[in-house]
Formats: C-alpha cells, structure tokens, sequence
C-alpha cells in the first residue's frame, strides 16, 4: 500500500489531455494546488500534447498510459471511457489512488473497485458537472426513498450517442425539446457513455445505478447543460438544479476541472469542507 499522507508532495499524472485534461493541467503546473507536482501527461496525439505542455508553466513528459504508474503517486483519468481500466489498474495495482472522470464506465468494470479494496489503493469520483452528492450521501446514510434527475442538453451536448443511433434519434433541425431518453443510471451509462458520467456518480452516491432514473432531453432553447436532481428519504427531501456553461467540448461543462481542482486541494487541506 502506498496512500500518501496530506503532507507529502504528490506527484500528478493527468491522463487525457482534452478539455478537462488541459483545464487540469494548466492549473497544476502553475502551481496553484499546494503540495501536487504535475509530473507526466498522457495523450493519444503525442505531438499535439508536446506542443500543448510546452505552454504550461512547468514542462512535463508526454508519456504512454503505461509509463505513468512507475514515476507518480496519482492518475487523474479524463480519456475517453473505454480507456478506465487500462490508465487506472495499475495505479490501483500499486496501492494509489485514481480520480475517475469516465464515471459511467465504472459500472462495467466491477473488477476496479475489487482492485482498491484488495490493494488499499483508491478511486475518487468527483461531484463533476453535478450538485449536491454531499446531501445524497448524507440522505444515504438513512433510507432514500427516490432520486430522479433530469438533464437538458443543446442537441450538440448529445451529439454521437450510441442510443441516439441504436434508436435512429435524429437532432438535426430539432426545434421544440424531445425526450430521449428515459430510464435508469445504467442504461444511461450504456446509451450515452460520453455525455452522462453526471448520473452514475449521483447513483455511486445514493440509491445505485438501477434505481436512480433520469429522463433525458435535447432541448434547442437551452444553451448550458442543466441537470435537476430531485430527492425524497427519510431525512430531507431536496431538489437542486445545476445549469453548466459548456467548455470547449460541448459535452463538458466548464465547471468540471474546478471541481477536480477543488477536490486536490481538499485532500491537502488541514480544513475539509463538505461530507
Ligand atoms: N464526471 C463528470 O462529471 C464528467 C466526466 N466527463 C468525462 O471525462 C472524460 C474526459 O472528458 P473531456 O476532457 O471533455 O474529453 P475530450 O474528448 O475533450 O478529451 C479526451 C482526451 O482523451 C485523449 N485520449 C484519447 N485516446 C487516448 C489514449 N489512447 N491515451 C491517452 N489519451 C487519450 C484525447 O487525446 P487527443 O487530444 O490526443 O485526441 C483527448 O485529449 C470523458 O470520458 C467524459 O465523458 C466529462 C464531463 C463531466
Ligand atoms: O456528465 C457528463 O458527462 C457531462 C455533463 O453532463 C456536463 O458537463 O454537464
């Protein structure tokens, strides 16, 4: 086992250098996450990564998702979800710890969770594009008797959904709001594994994937990616709606690498705010 304590420096690996990655890394390597080192990047496009750290404040390697575990302490996976395993499995193998962006592929590899409780390494899910998980893990310390959500995207947030395709869901030209989806956290993660990583974390928070349910909506009058969340348990009853300005890929908020950052400076923080 390898966890580090709050005061040792820990050395960042940030896997993924897209909208989220790049936000991160730009963060980190200006020094603004007191005792986190950026120390390796990883990115399919090695060039394009190259070009892109030679504008951080603090130059880094461009290496493979292989050559990360051996020289840091920490993984920040933001790739495309088929890639979790493969970036996080060996940082858990080592007893370190993982903060996980592709949510949703989390409910299709079991074997992760597994990994860390066996090796005392850890996964982090960040509250993300989201509101409120520190109420729902609260209320879950009781009974939740319910949690719904329902997301309104810009068509363009839903763009390349497998279920849009499976179901022949067209949004081109859309010009009133179209349900497209309802159902549970599962299948979300199944139909839009690119777009809703939002609705597992409110599930690995609560109730679990089957019995958190979600409508979804392409809906052309909004412009930010709006989530409502609304919950009924046997403490409080709460209904919380986050309405994400995009980032540079329509279907991330802006919001997201804020909420990694906010989560790195709480695990060095003397004070910890938030469940
Ligand atoms: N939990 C949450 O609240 C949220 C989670 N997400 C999820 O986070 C993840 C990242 O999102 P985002 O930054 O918007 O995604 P982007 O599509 O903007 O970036 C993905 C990055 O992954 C890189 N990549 C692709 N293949 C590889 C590879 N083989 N090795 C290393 N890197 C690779 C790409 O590299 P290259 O540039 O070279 O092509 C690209 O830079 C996604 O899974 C997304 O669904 C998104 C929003 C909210
Ligand atoms: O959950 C996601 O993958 C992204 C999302 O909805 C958002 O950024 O608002």
């Amino acid at each position: 086992m390898q966890q580090q304590s709050q005061t040792e420096v820990t050395r960042v690996a940030i896997a993924g250098l897209g909208a989220i990655g790049q936000s991160l890394a730009r963060t980190i390597a200006a020094g603004e996450v007191p005792g986190m080192i950026l120390t390796a990047v990883s990115a399919r496009n090695h060039d394009k990564a190259r070009e892109f750290v030679s504008t951080l404040k603090t130059q880094v390697p461009v290496l493979t998702i292989e050559e990360l575990e051996p020289v840091c302490d920490m993984v920040i996976e933001c790739a495309p979800a088929a890639l979790l395993s493969d970036i996080v499995s060996p940082f858990l193998n080592a007893g370190k710890s993982a903060i996980v962006l592709s949510v949703g592929a989390l409910l299709f590899n079991d074997h992760l969770r597994e990994l860390a409780n066996r090796s005392g390494g850890s996964i982090y899910v960040p509250t993300g594009a989201l509101i409120g998980l520190d109420a729902v893990i609260a209320a879950a310390q009781g009974d939740i008797h319910s949690v719904r959500m329902i997301t309104r995207k810009p068509p363009q947030g839903l763009a390349g959904a497998p279920h849009l395709e499976a179901n022949q869901i067209t949004l081109d030209g859309l010009t009133e709001p179209l349900k497209v989806f309802e159902g549970n956290a599962r299948d979300a993660a199944k139909g839009f594994p690119a777009n809703l990583n939002v609705v597992v974390a409110l599930a690995l928070a609560g109730v679990g994937p089957e019995k958190t349910l979600l409508e979804i909506w392409a809906d052309p009058t909004v412009t930010r990616n709006t989530h409502s969340i609304n919950v009924d348990s046997d403490s409080a009853r709460f209904t919380m709606t986050i309405e994400n300005i995009p980032s540079e890929n329509p279907k991330t908020g802006r919001i997201v690498a804020q909420s990694v950052i906010a989560m790195l400076k709480k695990m060095k923080a003397g004070l910890k705010v938030g469940t």
